[in-house]
């Protein structure tokens, strides 16, 4: 399990999370969801010891971060990392070299499922397929723990479907996934668990599923209770 717990950051004088907490299980997708800016990035960011925190704690199995918890972990940016000149070949050797727990036959396996090309350059991927390397060289780890931001963004529905079917696939399976969207439409009926977050708290974190079979209630339905729009 992945605890956030009393979290607080700030950018100069601006506080951007006031106490955020939740927890996001192995097995289970968690989305955190907000308006822009709320401070999504900034909580993967911070899981990932890629900013300081200013107070809090952050558990990863109920260890405090420590240089192990980065082979249980990998975080799949927004924009892919690989140089342009590089193609997916080259990408993934790359990773394979860089990372004990690189699993090459996921890495062969989600090359067929994307239905990508090895020699393809990055430099001239479509957006769609660049998110989709992206996801590629992340899932290809072997680590329990997947954080995905904006795994969506700016994508055309049959990129977003092709990459939604990846969540209910083998691939993904017993892995905790905490990830960011402004997609909820097509990944609402995946998720395990929702973080509502607004001015730099959680408002409210509940189980999609009971929120369906309790309440009747959608994803979108009670955020908009949530955030009354
Ligand atoms: N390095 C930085 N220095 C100063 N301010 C920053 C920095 N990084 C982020 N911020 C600010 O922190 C706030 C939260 O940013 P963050 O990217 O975490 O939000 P977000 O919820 O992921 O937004 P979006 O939905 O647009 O991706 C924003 O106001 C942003 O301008």
């Amino acid at each position: 399990m992945i605890e956030v717990i009393g979290v607080e950051k700030k950018y100069g004088f601006k506080k951007i999370l006031k106490g955020v907490s939740f927890t996001a299980n192995k097995g289970e997708i968690t989305c955190l969801i907000g308006i822009n800016g709320v401070g999504k990035t900034t909580i993967l960011n911070a899981i990932m010891a890629l900013t300081p925190i200013s107070k809090g704690q952050i558990l990863i199995d109920g260890e405090p971060l420590d240089k192990h918890s980065f082979e249980k972990i990998t975080f799949i940016p927004d924009a892919i990392t690989m140089l342009p000149h590089m193609t997916i070949a080259e990408s993934m050797e790359f990773m394979r070299d860089f990372y004990t727990c690189w699993n090459q036959e996921r890495a062969n396996e989600l090359l067929g499922f994307f239905r990508l090309n090895q020699s393809d350059r990055v430099s001239s991927l479509s957006k769609g397929n660049k998110a989709k390397v992206n996801l590629l060289l992340g899932l290809a780890l072997d680590v329990d723990y997947v954080l995905m931001d904006e795994p969506f963004s700016g994508i055309d529905m049959f990129s977003r479907e092709e990459i939604a079917n990846v969540f209910t696939s083998h691939l993904i399976e017993n892995r905790g996934v905490i990830i960011t969207t402004h997609e909820i439409g097509d990944i609402e009926h995946l998720l395990d668990k929702v973080v509502l977050l607004d001015d730099g708290m959680v408002t409210k974190e509940f189980s999609a599923e009971d929120a369906r079979e309790l309440e009747g209630k959608s994803v979108i339905d009670v955020m908009r209770e949530v955030y009354q729009r």
